[in-house]
């Protein structure tokens, strides 16, 4: 299935700040509240990590996105659109909302190139807190089984005055919900 031909997806989540996570599973609130990259930790527990890229172009932001960023303007922004794999299973759903002058410089031709090789290797680069929350439908977890509840995070890194937000979607297969027994 091409999956390129639903872009954009979108991502519907009701963020909370993180402190108001009400999750037990210990093992997923270090993975939701993990200050480092993304991608490395990925990397760091699959033999073959790779970046599906969705689409990447000047759309307009969502309610949330543009109530954060402060904007509606829809020629200040690129909304990128990703999937990251462990072993060719889909992992993370990646929504990021960037700046279009960052586009031409600091995070130009990314493609199926991670943002995070890009922000983590730049001191610049200055993340704020998490916000959390619960994913509620979204057509790349329709099999998951009808119990599991799945999680979304995402953060604001701000680079010389410009703001990328990133937000991360686990998927059903993410090893973030396994739990030490499984
Ligand atoms: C911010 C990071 O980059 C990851 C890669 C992304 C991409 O390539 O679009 C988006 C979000 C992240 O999961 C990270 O590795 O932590």
């Amino acid at each position: 299935m091409l999956l390129k031909t639903f872009f954009p997806f979108g991502l519907s989540v009701s963020w909370q700040h993180a402190a108001q996570l009400q999750c037990k599973n210990e093992e997923l609130s270090t993975w939701l509240l993990d200050t480092g990259s993304l991608t490395e930790r990925l990397e760091a527990i699959s033999t073959q990590f790779s970046v599906e890229l969705l689409g990447q172009g000047k759309l307009p932001l969502d309610r949330s996105e543009k109530l954060l960023l402060n904007s509606e303007d829809t020629e200040q922004w690129q909304i990128r659109e990703v999937i990251l794999y462990g072993d060719g299973v889909p992992w993370v759903f990646a929504r990021s909302v960037l700046p279009v002058e960052l586009c031409s410089t600091s995070l130009a031709n990314l493609g199926n190139k991670p943002l995070g090789k890009r922000i983590f290797n730049d001191p610049s680069f200055l993340r704020s807190e998490f916000e959390v929350g619960e994913l509620k439908t979204h057509p790349l977890t329709q099999r998951s089984s009808n119990d599991q509840t799945l999680y979304a995070r995402r953060s604001l890194f701000t680079f010389d005055g410009s703001s990328v937000l990133v937000a991360e979607a686990f998927l059903p297969d993410c090893p973030c919900y396994k739990t030490r027994f499984d």
